[in-house]
């Protein structure tokens, strides 16, 4: 069985984080390992409060998943400090994962700041250079770039921008444009669009978590960079159009697997 391993924060609400990576990773038939980075206390309305975890046990989970265990990819997610986001890359650097899918998890969908200010330039210096892919949504690459996102243009400027910065691939989530949800895929050589169906629903957490695990998933199953983000552009959708209507927020998706093998979708 092939394997892949989260490197993100825990939401205990369930339907973003660690816990949205592994339901997206087993539903599509891979083995999941976690390596926690904070302890968040959410649910679909609020993130209460964060605890960052140890450096020294975060350096120790990815040493005893990598030293035991064969691991196909990585997602990396909410980060949360800038030593946490060195701490990860210096442990990575020894092991030279395959794949490595990088979500710069930076705002809740609450407004909480899940990566502080002051670490985004460990996000760009030390994450991003060893990334096979990062999947920004807007405002991400906006702070990324320094610069406003309005157009389809805006974005593939962002594009070319974000590859600038050491990402070997780009995947800008237009998710929070107007419009339908079209993401753009540039591989450093190729622009893509992925075009998508604007489902109307609030119960959109965790959105952004199941469709880098889903990407990483299928690049640990074997498929190419743009068959791994349609298939997973398809899982998300799919995921969207069933998600759940629990708690008084923004509900989570849904990770049935019968749904997604069963939907006759077919992204272009
Ligand atoms: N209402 C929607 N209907 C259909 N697809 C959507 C919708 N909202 C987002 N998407 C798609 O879901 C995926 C995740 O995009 P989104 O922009 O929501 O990420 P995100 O903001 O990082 O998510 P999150 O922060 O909730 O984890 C993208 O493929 C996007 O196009
Ligand atoms: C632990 C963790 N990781 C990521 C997100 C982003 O998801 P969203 O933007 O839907 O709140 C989150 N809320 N919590």
């Amino acid at each position: 069985m092939k394997t892949a391993l989260t490197i993100a924060g825990s939401d205990s609400g369930g339907g973003a984080g660690i816990q949205a990576d592994l339901k997206a990773f087993s539903a599509q038939g891979v083995y999941g390992m976690s390596v926690i980075t904070a302890v968040t206390a959410q649910n679909t309305q609020e993130v209460r409060s964060v605890q960052d975890i140890e450096l020294s046990i975060i350096k120790d989970q990815i040493e005893a998943v990598f030293d035991d265990i064969r691991v196909d990819a990585v997602k990396i997610g909410m980060l949360s400090s800038a030593e946490t986001a060195e701490i990860v890359a210096n442990s990575l650097q020894k092991y030279q994962p395959k794949f490595v899918v990088v979500d710069p998890v930076m705002v809740s969908k609450g407004g909480h700041h899940l990566l502080q200010l002051e670490a985004v330039s460990a996000l760009k210096e030390k994450i991003i250079p060893i990334a096979t892919l990062i999947t920004p949504n807007i405002p991400e690459a906006e702070v990324l770039i320094k610069a406003p996102i309005h157009s389809g243009e805006d974005m593939m400027e962002a594009c070319l921008a974000i590859h600038a910065l050491g990402a070997h691939a780009v995947l800008l989530k237009g998710g929070h444009l107007q419009g339908d949800p079209n993401d753009l895929l540039f591989d450093g050589k190729t622009f893509t669009w992925l075009q998508g169906t604007r489902i109307q629903t609030k119960n959109t957490h965790g959105t952004g978590c199941t469709l880098s695990s889903a990407i990483a998933a299928n690049l640990a199953k074997g498929a190419s960079l743009i068959e791994s983000v349609q298939e997973a552009k398809k899982y998300i959708t799919v995921a969207i159009t069933h998600s759940l209507n629990l708690g008084n927020g923004h509900g989570p998706t849904n990770h049935f697997y019968e749904l997604y093998n069963k939907a006759n979708l077919v992204i272009k």
